[in-house]
């Protein structure tokens, strides 16, 4: 795995395609979430899609008891150990797709992660992310979660370059944390992917917000996705996978209910919008930088 810093690999700045955001129904049979994620992952590849979309938690029901139970061991050389990511592989090597794989509870040791794997259009692993801001709320009468109780938090930073450009990555908490969007645009991420189970408190206050916000931030393109909702659950999600383009403008959306949600995606469209409105030449560099501590590009 080779770390890299600052310098991304370069990439047609004209590059187009179709992007694809699978929201599915999550049930407590892993085995039965697999097959209905390939299938929705094959629907979206048939429809044209180049990048493909899963949402956090997609093998797992989202619960603290449950993660130990549904987890797997990642290792890159040798996905016997995780259905989950074996099925992921398959599809994107037969379909000849990226796939930003969503989150699944991965073992490490003694520590759980929930984490992103990012497949290249060979079905080869690229990059594994793991959510770096947990989700501890307390909002009395309303909602309290700790995820920090089962999970421990990623320490890297992901950009990861695809056949369909440089990607930052981000696990849903971490779209409220505008450094993570900021580093990755600087480090020339044209999309940021954010998995995401924002629940019903959170969710129509925040969600939509958030994602235009990194959006215009950064001038660059926002695809979230997340579980359809399903209320027998505790963390019902919020759904609505939506794709932001770089003027902050929602290109493709959708309701609570199971959909693959296109949109296309046009390289050249964020240089014509940073060409309108140059923030990146206003910022005051000489008053305030982000410094970034941590390992940035993981490349497997
Ligand atoms: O930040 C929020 O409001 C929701 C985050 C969340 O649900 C999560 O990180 O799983």
């Amino acid at each position: 795995m080779a770390e890299h810093g600052s310098s991304a690999c370069s990439h047609p700045s004209e590059r187009k395609y179709k992007i694809a955001l699978c929201q599915l129904f999550v049930s407590k049979n892993k085995l039965e979430n697999i097959r209905h994620a390939r299938e929705l992952l094959e629907a979206a590849a048939d429809g044209g899609a180049k990048l493909i979309l899963l949402p956090e938690m997609w093998n797992c029901p989202y619960s603290n008891e449950l993660f130990s139970l549904f987890a797997e061991e990642i290792d890159a050389d040798d996905l016997s150990g995780s259905p989950s990511c074996g099925m992921l592989a398959e599809v994107s090597r037969s379909r000849k797709v990226t796939l930003v794989g969503g989150s699944i509870p991965e073992r490490f040791g003694s520590h759980l992660y929930s984490t992103c794997c990012v497949f290249g259009s060979n079905g080869k692993l690229r990059a594994r992310h793991r959510k770096v801001h947990l989700f501890d709320v307390d909002i009395p009468g309303q909602l309290t979660f700790k995820e920090s109780a089962t999970l421990t938090a990623g320490d890297e930073l992901t950009i990861v370059d695809t056949d369909v450009g440089l990607l930052g990555i981000g696990i849903c908490h971490d779209i409220r944390f505008p450094e993570l969007a900021i580093l990755c645009a600087e480090r020339g991420a044209d999309v940021i992917c954010y998995l995401a189970a924002f629940e019903m408190n959170t969710g129509p206050l925040f969600w939509e917000v958030l994602q235009k916000a990194r959006a215009l931030d950064n001038q660059l393109y926002v695809a979230t996705c997340s579980p359809a909702r399903d209320l027998t659950i505790n963390h019902a999600a919020w759904g609505h996978s939506t794709v932001v383009g770089p003027f902050g403008e929602i290109l493709a959306t959708t309701g609570h209910e199971e959909a693959v949600v296109f949109a296309d995606i046009d390289y050249a469209y964020i240089r014509e919008v940073r060409l309108r409105l140059q923030l990146e030449k206003q910022k005051r560099k000489d008053m305030y930088q982000l410094v970034c501590v941590s390992n940035c590009i993981r490349h497997i």
